[in-house]
């Protein structure tokens, strides 16, 4: 098997997963895993399609700028540039964007404030989070309609190689060193916020 199949694959079963938890709602959602490091080239997730549904287009390979590498009639997702950032900026294999009614309240509750924080938690140790004081930050961005715009102030909220942003009453984008990774983050996001938003509900 190549390394693109390999890739392929991988990325395939995390949609798969992310499609039965229901994280694709009106084709909403892309993901994207690295295939090589030099010149830097990534499977991203093809625009519009129903990513509930598995098919041999579901994904492209596109290149440092997010052009397609290779002669294509598909086209990249219309948020590749998110991607781009990533891999541009940190040594992350799969990075994943999903828009879930959880995270779009979260991220209209707590966007003036430009951040959620977690303390006292336990999955905050899916970001290797394991001190008893430590503290998940997780950065809330506007929702700028420019695509490169809203790429360049994601970028400059992408501080390690693993992590994740809210870009505010659209969804969150997640990252980490492969496929398993990034889902386990991304699954711990989720959780994180259903319980922020249970608890608020529960105090009111
Ligand atoms: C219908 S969802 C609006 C676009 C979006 O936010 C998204 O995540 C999906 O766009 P893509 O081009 O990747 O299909
Ligand atoms: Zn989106």
């Amino acid at each position: 098997m190549t390394a693109l199949q390999d890739k392929w694959l991988e990325l395939a079963d995390v949609k798969d997963e992310l499609a039965v938890r229901d994280w694709f709602m009106g084709t909403s959602g892309n993901l994207a895993i690295k295939v090589a490091d030099e010149p830097l080239e990534f499977l991203v997730t093809a625009s519009g399609k129903d990513k509930k549904k598995r098919t041999d287009e579901d994904f492209l390979l596109v290149d440092a700028n997010g052009q397609p590498a290779v002669e294509t009639s598909l086209k990249p997702s219309a948020e590749t540039l998110l991607h781009c950032a990533i891999y541009g900026k940190t040594s992350a294999g799969c990075s994943l964007h999903v828009h879930t009614v959880a995270n779009n309240v979260i991220s209209e509750l707590y966007g003036d404030a430009g951040k959620i924080d977690f303390q006292g938690q336990e999955l905050i140790k899916a970001f290797g989070l394991w001190e008893e004081d430590a503290v998940l930050t997780i950065p809330i961005i506007p929702n700028h309609a420019d695509i490169p715009k809203l790429a360049h102030e994601f970028e400059s909220s992408i501080t390690a190689d693993k992590g994740a942003v809210l870009i505010r009453n659209h969804g969150i984008t997640v990252w980490g060193k492969d496929g398993f990774e990034a889902k386990k983050l991304l699954e711990a996001c989720e959780f994180l916020f259903q319980y922020q938003l249970a608890l608020q509900l529960h105090l009111k």
